[in-house]
């Protein structure tokens, strides 16, 4: 591809509690593209995204996001810069409303009132259910509520980058469609690259451009998502 990558791990490797974990991951991710991180449990996908939105630093490699190494840059900056991640589990607010959980999402970037009204109503248009829930605690609402609240409050930090932790894991195959077609929605239209660890290899078939699997902390194979095989699913994914 022509364009330059909007984010480059480059030989990631990352510790955590003395064990080495990531041995040296590498991937990119283009202007506008979706990428499927996938593999076993344990092989430590959810660690590399950690090393990518600054929760876990690394120990060694490099992290590229717009050309610009962002190893040593705080977590809030890479935020402000335009990484935006909806972790494993959601990580609502359980104790605020919908609506303060959005609110979270929108203090990341310096909007103008007008600007928040329509980064706002473009998540009831894309989540209708926000909106008729907006009153409501976030701990009450269903797990693919909740995912759509952790998406859309993701949304409205401005991102050039949306990092999704395994966005079906506990979610009913109608609210798994809507987040499929949505994903697909913001790349269209918006042009969002996204990079998504998920376990569920058809979902990762309709909505990626492009996928790596890994293995033992390192990627293990590459492709284009038709290069997604069968084969090369039982070879790196099955248990
Ligand atoms: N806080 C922690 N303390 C100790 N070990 C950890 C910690 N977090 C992750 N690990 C270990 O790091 C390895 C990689 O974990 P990671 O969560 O990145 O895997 P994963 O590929 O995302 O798997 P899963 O699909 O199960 O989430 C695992 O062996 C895990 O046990």
């Amino acid at each position: 591809m022509s364009a330059l990558p909007i984010l480059e791990l480059d030989s990631i490797e990352a510790d955590i509690a003395g064990s080495r974990i990531l041995r040296g991951v590498s991937l990119t991710v283009e202007p506008g593209e979706v990428v499927a991180l996938m593999g076993r449990n344990g092989v430590g996908k959810t660690t590399t995204l950690r090393t990518i939105t600054g929760l876990l630093a690394h120990r060694s490699g490099d992290i590229r996001f717009e050309n610009q190494p962002i190893n040593r840059v705080p977590i809030d900056r890479r935020a402000r810069q335009g990484i935006a991640h909806v972790p494993q589990g959601r990580d609502i607010f359980p104790h605020l409303t919908v609506g303060e959980n959005l609110q979270a999402g929108l203090t990341v970037k310096r909007r103008t009132r007008s600007e928040a009204k329509e980064a706002l109503d473009r998540v009831y248009d894309l989540f209708p259910v926000l909106r008729e829930m907006l009153k409501r605690k976030g701990g009450v609402l269903s797990g693919g509520q909740q995912q759509q609240l952790a998406i859309g409050r993701a949304l409205l930090t401005g991102p050039k980058l949306l990092i999704l932790d395994e966005p079906t894991e506990g979610i009913q195959p109608s609210i798994i469609d809507l987040i499929g077609d949505t994903l697909k929605r913001l790349k269209q239209e918006g042009g969002l690259a996204m990079l998504l660890v998920e376990q569920y290899v058809d979902f990762c078939r309709e909505t990626a451009d492009r996928f790596y699997t890994m293995d033992r902390g390192a990627v293990s194979a590459s492709g284009t998502i038709a290069e997604l095989t069968d084969e090369v699913v039982r070879e790196h994914l099955e248990v």
